[in-house]
């Protein structure tokens, strides 16, 4: 573990140097790592391993698009690919990837499979911790942690490809086997982490379901909306709306933080920008400061863990979740985006 300095608070990380991929390999060489679920992330950690040397099977369900998928990435029925409860008990790591809400339905075969000394693999806390909600609750003699990669499986497997690696947080829940901690580990430089961060479950969750509802994904979509239809009201065409709004964060601010921190990027901006940025900044916190602390709360008591679970497993969720991501493709601003899109010199 290398100790590093995070803001004036000390913190210890893995890299790829001190746990070297030759270490990971050698730390799962007995064992058979079976991949439930072919969605964004089994594909992500399942290809990312099979390039990286492990022995890998992948558990799907047969005749859908995801096992359709697991073909055409080169998995081989009756030999790499099989039905869920084939893999699972062929698998000794099992990586549960279903979504959180299938996690509850497939929890008795699964656990029917945790035969002792295998290991239970998540890349979530969500379902230890709301065991309450989903049933999840494992056997003493397995050992069970999680390798949470911070991003999509999109990127995660992206970025492997590039020869880069998406950062990932890992925790172990329960450590039967004495060995818990090093798998856990391995896993994590195997489907292909940069580095890795250490947590538990509860604070894996907390937080991850507070980013993604907050700035990653929920609260920036908002303040887009509300920026561009402020412009819009005010007389601005669609175009120069999208473009102050989205276009320049994506293409040429968010790049520049990404490489040197917000201070660098506005220092790379013009003194009249600098100025507003400086002036704004904390307006803007304070504002969106208590709906942040009132989705913290929603995370901490369960709500969210609810809300998820109910919707997530209603039979016509795919149904609903397109009508919901057709509302926001159909948007304006959207809509807007997909015509500067088009417009961007590299896609010609
Ligand atoms: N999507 C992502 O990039 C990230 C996901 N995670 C976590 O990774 C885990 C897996 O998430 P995703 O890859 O998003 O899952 P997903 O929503 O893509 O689903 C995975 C697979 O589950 C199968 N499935 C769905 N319902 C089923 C059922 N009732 N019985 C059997 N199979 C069923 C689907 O065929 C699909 O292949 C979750 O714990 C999630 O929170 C963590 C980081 C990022
Ligand atoms: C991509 C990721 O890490 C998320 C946003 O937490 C998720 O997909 O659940
Ligand atoms: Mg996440
Ligand atoms: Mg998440």
């Amino acid at each position: 573990m290398a100790k590093l300095n995070f803001g004036g608070v000390e913190e210890e990380v893995v890299t790829r140097e001190e746990f070297p991929l030759e270490k990971a390999r050698e730390v799962l060489s007995t064992e058979t790592i079976a991949v439930i679920g072919y969605g964004v992330q089994g594909p992500g950690q399942s290809l990312n391993m099979r390039d990286n040397g492990f022995n890998v099977i992948v558990g799907q369900r047969k005749g859908g698009k995801s096992w359709d998928k697991a073909i055409a990435d080169g998995w081989v029925p009756g030999e790499t690919l099989f039905e869920l409860e084939e893999a699972l008990a062929k698998g000794t790591i099992i990586c549960y990837l279903l979504s959180d809400a299938a996690q509850i339905e497939l929890w008795p075969t699964v656990k029917a499979n945790l035969t002792a000394g295998k290991s239970l693999y998540f890349s979530h806390g969500f379902g230890v911790t709301y065991k309450d909600q989903t049933g999840i609750v494992p056997p003493a003699d397995v050992d069970v942690y999680l390798v949470a990669p911070k991003g999509s499986g999109t990127s995660l497997r992206r970025l492997f490809v590039e020869g880069k690696g998406l950062n990932s947080s890992f925790a172990v829940f329960q450590d039967a086997t004495g060995k818990a901690r090093e798998k856990c580990i391995a896993m994590g430089i195997g489907v292909g982490s940069g580095y890795l961060f250490e947590t538990d479950f509860y604070r894996e969750v907390t937080s991850d379901l507070t980013g993604e509802r907050g700035t990653l994904m929920g609260a920036i979509q908002g303040i887009f909306a509300a920026q561009y239809e402020v412009l819009r009201s005010n007389g601005h065409t669609p175009s120069e709306a999208f473009n102050e709004t989205v276009e320049e964060l994506t293409q040429s601010l968010m790049p520049l933080v990404a490489e040197n921190g917000m201070d660098w990027m506005y220092a790379n901006c013009s003194t009249t920008a600098q100025r507003g940025a400086l002036d704004w900044w904390k307006p803007f916190r304070d504002a969106t400061k208590p709906v942040f602390e009132q989705l913290y709360n929603s995370v901490k008591s369960g709500e969210q863990a609810t809300i998820s679970i109910t919707r997530n497993s209603q039979p016509d969720y795919r149904v609903k979740l397109e009508e919901e991501l057709a509302e926001l493709r159909e948007s304006e601003i959207w809509q807007a985006g997909a015509t500067v899109r088009s417009l961007r010199p590299e896609r010609g």
